[in-house]
């Protein structure tokens, strides 16, 4: 993969007994934004810290750009801005002063450092807070201020290769929007983005591709409309359990339409069911909901957070099971 800026081959990390990363291979090519998936502990950010040169590992390879990561992090770390999981450390600083601070240390001069800081705040909408200092203990600015801060000081100059890990955290609807428009423009303008999120949902809408982790290993990974992997004419039923109510899919053979794909997470159960169905699919969930089985249901497209939960749900997890096989009654 000679066109890729970053180039992950084999790379196997350990923490004592726990496989943190196994065997995962990825690549990006510039002007390629990649969304990296993964449930809680999946390896996420041992395959960032690895990427960054925080963390040696154990086997594999990393390359950025020309250069050997694993060997030269020093280098390597030239051609990447990461925004980190934590918290920038911006006490006693304004996001302006804190931008303009991260633009003069990749090189900007002083005059474009400010130009930076004032477009970044009308991409983000972060005009209000500009000049508002953060205070220790999370005063002064919210944790959804800080947090788009420090993607904007990570994207204040361009750089080759762009690692956000997590950057939509404690951020309101609205400005998660804005963001996730500003992360599509990064990679529009060149760059290779690889951005760790739990919401898969938002990022289906600007990511060129996937990669989905699973205890340590890649399950997945592909366009969004591959790994969604389902027939055009397929959809999606919703049913929302009631609390301590019956899940009345549990028994296969009382359920009226086809199902492709169940996958029962907390208590939702997500039917994929084919689209010549819908009638059936409306006129039974109608039955459940009036006859309180259910709280309710919706009947949609399917989407990539079905396949994510169907590749990452598993039937040992608390409350969530999957089936893979159609069924038929
Ligand atoms: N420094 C460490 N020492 C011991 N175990 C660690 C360390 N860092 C990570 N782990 C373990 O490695 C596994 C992967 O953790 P990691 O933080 O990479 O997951 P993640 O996908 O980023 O999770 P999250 O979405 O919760 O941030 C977990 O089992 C975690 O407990």
């Amino acid at each position: 993969m000679t066109d890729a800026i970053l180039h992950v081959a084999g790379l196997t990390r350990r923490f004592g007994s726990v496989l943190a990363n196994d065997d995962v291979s990825l690549h990006v090519r510039p002007g390629d934004v990649v969304g990296l998936l993964g449930h809680n502990g999946a390896g996420k950010t041992t395959l960032v810290s690895q990427l960054v040169g925080l963390l040696r590992p154990h086997a594999g390879t990393i390359q950025i750009g020309e250069t050997d990561a694993v060997a030269d992090p020093a280098a390597a770390r030239r051609h990447v801005a990461l925004q980190p999981q934590a918290q920038a450390p911006i006490d006693g600083l304004t996001p302006r002063q804190a931008i303009e601070l991260a633009s003069r240390i990749r090189g900007l001069t002083a005059r474009d450092s400010r130009a930076a800081a004032t477009r970044l705040a009308d991409e983000l909408d972060l005009g209000p807070w500009l000049d508002r200092r953060a205070l220790p203990e999370g005063g002064g600015l919210s944790g959804g201020i800080r947090r788009l801060t420090s993607f904007a000081m990570a994207v204040a100059a361009p750089m080759p290769l762009l690692v956000l890990d997590e950057p939509t955290n404690d951020i309101d609807a609205a400005r998660r929007r804005l963001l996730w428009d500003a992360v599509r423009r990064r990679g529009d303008e060149g760059s290779g983005v690889l951005v760790v999120t739990h919401n898969v949902a938002e990022a289906e809408r600007i990511v060129d591709d996937l990669v989905v982790l699973h205890h340590g290993r890649v399950v997945a990974a592909g366009s969004p409309a591959r790994l969604r992997g389902t027939q055009d004419n397929d959809l999606r039923l919703d049913l929302q359990l009631q609390p301590d109510g019956q899940d009345p899919t549990a028994q296969p053979q009382t359920v009226p339409v086809t199902v492709r794909r169940r996958v029962r997470a907390g208590r939702r159960v997500l039917l994929t069911v084919p689209t010549a169905q819908a009638a059936t699919a409306v006129t039974w969930a109608t039955t459940l909901r009036d006859q309180e089985h259910i709280d309710g249901f919706a009947l949609g497209p399917v989407t990539l957070e079905d396949t994510y939960l169907a590749l990452t749900t598993q039937p040992r997890d608390t409350g969530s099971e999957h089936i893979q096989e159609a069924s038929h009654v």
